[in-house]
């Protein structure tokens, strides 16, 4: 079954909680979005493979480690997605960035996909699903199914907020998908919004209604 974590770093509570507050405004919205997810990309590269390296130090030859080179992609689904991919780059630069469009049917909740755009290679990385919200849970159940029937083998969901539904649907269909989370919400309310959540991550990212 797949792990799921909360990153309850303090910084990263810190600054979820000015994120969820109805009264921060785009800018400010964009900035900390951008911020926490540069935060759970330290966390979740906890265990990237390292590997010896010989340097010379000002003083000596010395033993060192450097990264062992795994490729790493970045999918966020779209729209919201887009605002945590330039904070997990920051961390991880040399990742490759793939999308996928979805939007939630705001009568059926179900996922439409209306875009992909993969690296060719995805089934030999390590790939980092990025959206700020897991509600239902459908938007990146649709994503992560469709990136494994296009090869990948090895991924990852990424979320700054989560409700118990979406986690359990991802927890079901996706049981070798570890979660990484800022919060693990109470709940959804009867339009599929997360309680309490932020409201609409889309819409507060790009200042549309
Ligand atoms: O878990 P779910 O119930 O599927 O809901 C979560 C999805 O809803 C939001 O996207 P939205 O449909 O608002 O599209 P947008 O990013 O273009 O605003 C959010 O960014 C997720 O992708
Ligand atoms: O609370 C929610 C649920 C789905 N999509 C969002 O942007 N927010
Ligand atoms: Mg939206």
């Amino acid at each position: 079954m797949g792990n799921v974590f909360v990153l309850d770093h303090p910084l990263i509570q810190h600054k979820l909680t000015y994120i969820r507050s109805k009264e921060t405004g785009t800018k400010e919205f964009r900035e900390l979005v951008d911020e926490v997810a540069m935060l759970m990309a330290f966390e979740i590269t906890r265990n990237l493979p390292l590997q010896d390296k010989t340097i010379h130090t000002p003083v000596v030859e010395a033993q060192a480690k450097v990264l062992s080179g795994k490729k790493i992609g970045l999918i966020p689904i779209l729209r919201a997605g887009l605002g945590m991919v330039d904070g997990v780059l920051k961390l991880i630069p040399a990742a490759k960035v793939g999308h996928v469009g979805l939007y939630r049917d705001p009568e059926t909740f179900q996922p439409v996909e209306y875009y992909i755009k993969l690296p060719s290679d995805i089934n030999e990385r390590e790939l980092i699903v990025i959206d700020p919200m897991l509600a239902t849970g459908g938007s990146a159940n649709d994503a992560i199914h469709s990136l494994k029937k296009r090869g990948a083998e090895n991924i990852r969901l990424m979320c700054l907020i989560a409700a118990p539904e979406g986690v359990e649907m991802i927890k079901e269909e996706h049981p070798d998908v570890d979660i990484y989370l800022g919060a693990l919400d109470e709940k959804l309310d009867e339009k599929g919004y997360i309680v309490p959540g932020l409201g609409d991550a889309g819409d507060r990212l790009f200042g549309t209604k």
